[in-house]
């Protein structure tokens, strides 16, 4: 199947999401779709799935120009869309909604009333390939990040999609399971199927793209063949200009020898559906930044949730600063001196209907008075949406609108306001682009340098090595390891990742003096 998207033209408003764009997505090809947040990527592959009409320019299929005018319509001709923001019903299983992606077939065949012909072996093919050891009868609410956006491919496979569009498939996913649906990818393609990948990865680019087409404000600044293509020209050409910002500034990171811990976590254990956390103790120093590694689903959702009141413990508790913040047997309650950035902020943390100015005052609604003044929470807003480049850059816009990295960087910049004493960040930089990502971790230290703790989610080693002063190891609920990232590899970690290494014996009571944490610069 071959599709031409000729001249296409797309504005919101006063914005050209896109600008006269013209792509063929040739018959077994993969190509990886590039730019930075708000580039215009989403709003293309929309437009070919469906969701949005075009202003103008005609999409053809097979050189015939097609109306695609919904998903429906996208779905038959054979093209298939994988969103950033998952389409689950949590409460049933990974089963039932592989089964209720199928189409309802129409009500004058047959298969109606004999089901739609796909054999249970077939619906858990591709299951059984991308994620091997994932029950079918787990409940979706119990499946991490990663494992529910390999169910939403799974989805759409099932439903034999000649072109495939992915929107930042690999972005909550570890790099096994990458690396697995980068394998998965190459068979679809020497099969047939075409596949555009919405990406920010290099990684992806490298190990499966054909062909390379890198937009930026709204338009198509080049296309590129994979061999000619290397990780600094792509980023130049993805950011122009703005590609030259100053390096992390990590050399002044607070010192925290001889201090006492800032927090202090003790024997935390927490159960949500099957997921649990058990026994979790670590002290996290004043300006420290404490990364948690492991592969999604082994208690991190939950360890972050825990730690900022969202579910209550079943056992220990939280302290800040001597002073104890939750504890088992207590209501758990959110606190301002506590940041939180939660994974998929689409979905966990802003009110999508409500303008960007509202969603910056809901971090602190209980302080609002009944009729609030909201020039200042404008002037805030418009602080974070400079500082961070959240584009378009206009207060009064519907937070539902900013396409998923400019969303990201509002909730960051609104947690990362003020004074905090402790920062929970899942996957703070999920979805950026590596400007947008620089500019979080940025902040994140600017925010260490005044003294908060952080705790980091991630499930990029190399960032963390990069940048955490310590990294935890999460697995199976437990912390199975604690790294200093300058006196150990990756196979270090991924060791403690799967569980082949124990932990220390000194481990269950982290409360060595800080200065044996210290970085050694
Ligand atoms: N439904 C909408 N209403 C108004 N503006 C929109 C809408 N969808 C997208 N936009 C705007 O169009 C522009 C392009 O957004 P799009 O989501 O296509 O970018 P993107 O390149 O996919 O970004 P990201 O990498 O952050 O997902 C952005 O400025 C965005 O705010």
């Amino acid at each position: 199947m071959e599709i031409q998207l000729y001249n296409i033209t797309k504005k919101f408003g006063g914005v050209t999401a896109n600008d006269c764009i013209s792509l063929n997505i040739r018959q077994g090809e993969v190509i990886a779709l590039l730019g930075e947040n708000g580039a215009g990527k989403s709003t293309l592959m929309k437009m070919l799935f469906g969701l949005y009409p075009p202003d103008d320019g005609s999409i053809l299929v097979n050189g015939r120009e097609t109306i695609i005018d919904s998903p429906q319509k996208a779905m038959s001709l054979g093209i298939g869309m994988v969103f950033q923001q998952f389409n689950l019903v949590p409460a049933l299983s990974v089963l039932d909604n592989l089964l209720l992606a199928y189409p309802k077939p129409p009500f004058w065949t047959f298969r109606r009333w004999f089901g739609n012909g796909a054999s249970l072996r077939q619906v858990l093919l591709y299951l059984e390939e991308l994620a091997p050891g994932l029950a079918p009868n787990t409940l979706v609410r119990d499946l991490s990040v990663g494992q529910r956006q390999l169910l939403e491919l799974v989805k759409v496979l099932n439903l034999d999609a000649k072109v495939l569009i992915l929107d930042e498939p690999t972005s909550v996913l570890p790099p096994q399971e990458a690396e697995r649906l980068w394998g998965m990818i190459g068979k679809l393609a020497e099969a047939g199927r075409s596949v555009v990948l919405i990406t920010h990865k290099m990684q992806d680019v490298m190990a499966c793209a054909h062909r390379v087409v890198v937009m930026r404000a709204g338009q198509m600044v080049k296309t590129l063949e994979r061999e000619e293509c290397t990780e600094t020209s792509l980023v130049s050409l993805m950011m122009g200009d703005s590609s030259d910002r100053s390096p992390i500034d990590t050399d002044t990171l607070a010192d925290f020898a001889g201090k006492p811990p800032r927090i202090s976590i003790r024997n935390l254990s927490a159960r949500q559906g099957t997921q649990s956390i058990e026994d979790i103790n670590l002290d996290i120093g004043p300006g420290e930044i404490l990364g948690i590694a492991g592969i999604s689903g082994n208690g991190q959702h939950l360890l972050a949730d825990s730690l900022v009141g969202l579910t209550p413990l079943i056992r220990g508790e939280v302290i800040i600063d001597g002073i104890s913040l939750h504890s088992a047997g207590r209501a758990p309650q959110t606190s301002d001196q506590v940041a939180y950035v939660p994974e998929q902020p689409a979905v966990n943390a802003v009110a999508s209907d409500l303008s960007l100015t509202t969603n910056v005052a809901l971090s602190h609604f209980r302080n609002l008075s009944f009729f609030p003044d909201w020039r200042p929470e404008e002037e805030s807003t418009r602080d974070i949406i400079w500082r961070y480049q959240v584009r378009p850059d206009n207060p009064a816009l519907q937070a539902g609108r900013l396409s998923g990295g400019n969303l990201q960087k509002l909730v960051v910049g609104r947690e990362l306001q003020g004074q905090r004493d402790l920062i929970v960040a899942a996957y703070p930089t999920m979805g950026l682009d590596a400007g947008a990502a620089h500019d979080i971790y940025q902040a994140l230290f600017a925010k260490a340098r005044e003294g908060a703790s952080v705790l980091w989610i991630s499930e990029d080693l190399d960032d963390l090595m990069s940048y955490a002063h310590r990294i935890a190891v999460l697995q199976n609920g437990r912390i199975s390891g604690i790294f200093h990232p300058q006196q150990c590899d990756r196979l270090d970690i991924g060791r403690a990742m799967t569980g082949e290494q124990q932990a220390p014996s000194d481990f269950r009571h982290e409360n060595k003096p800080l200065e044996s944490y210290a970085r050694t610069a």
